[in-house]
């Protein structure tokens, strides 16, 4: 099933660690709820029960074992085929939009970019769970490193969260990261980028010029 037998929208929010995809997902949702539309906010990994159980083992730290980047990547491509079938497929083929924070251009830029697994797997893999089924619109939200990282971490000590396996990664992988969602970026028509670094109104105010394409 391809994009063009589906009726609703399919939009994802990418970007490093802060960069307010979250932030800019919830906005964006009301923004379209107040316009009459039905909206489905999800995440990735996650977004079902299945998946967001494999999230928990994917983010927590494990004492005495090592996750193989190779088993990184596989369960990141089950979770995303359990959230495709059960929730962002059936969503798309009733109507609805759907708004996902993250979604395969990360499993490039973190498993690709980042840990250094072969491109060519990957796409693969895309190919088995995705079935051709790509986003309409990607919204990347960009900031320089220190920016998102910060308002992460500010974040992160006011809500007492714990550091997740991937926040507690060097620098030099979240700056191949970023690499990887530029140069997504400039090769993918889909993608759209919002410069993050700005006060929230100006970065909302680009986010709804966005979505008027779509509506
Ligand atoms: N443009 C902005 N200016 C200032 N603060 C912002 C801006 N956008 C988001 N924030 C704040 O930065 C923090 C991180 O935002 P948010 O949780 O939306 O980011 P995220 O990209 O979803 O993060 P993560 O990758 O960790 O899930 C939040 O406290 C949010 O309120
Ligand atoms: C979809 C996806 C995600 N990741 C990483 C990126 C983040 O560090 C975490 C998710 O947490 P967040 O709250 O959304 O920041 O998972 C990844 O490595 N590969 C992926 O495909």
């Amino acid at each position: 099933m391809t994009n063009d037998t589906m009726q609703g929208r399919f939009i994802t929010f990418e970007g490093g660690e802060g960069v307010g995809k979250s932030t800019n997902i919830e906005f964006a949702a009301h923004w379209l709820h107040e316009r009459g539309f039905e909206v489905i906010v999800t995440r990735e990994p996650g977004g079902t029960e299945i998946a967001e159980r494999i999230r928990n083992d994917l983010l927590k730290a494990h004492h005495g074992e090592t996750m193989q980047p190779l088993t990184e990547l596989l369960l990141v491509f089950a979770a995303r085929a359990q959230h495709l079938l059960q929730v962002i497929k059936p969503a798309l083929e009733r109507g609805a939009w759907v708004l996902c924070d993250r979604f395969t251009d990360s499993t490039i830029a973190y498993q690709g970019y980042g840990r250094g697994l072969d491109q060519t797997t990957i796409h693969a893999l895309k190919e088995l769970v995705q079935q051709g089924l790509e986003p309409d619109l990607t919204i990347l939200l960009d900031a320089p490193l220190d920016v998102g990282m910060g308002r992460a971490q500010r974040r992160g000590q006011s809500a007492g969260e714990e550091t997740d396996r991937f926040e507690v990664e060097q620098r030099a992988f979240f700056e191949r990261v970023q690499q990887g969602f530029q140069a997504l970026a400039a090769s993918e028509a889909r993608f759209r980028i919002v410069d993050a670094s700005q006060p929230l109104a100006d970065v909302q105010t680009h986010v709804v010029m966005l979505l008027e394409e779509w509506v």
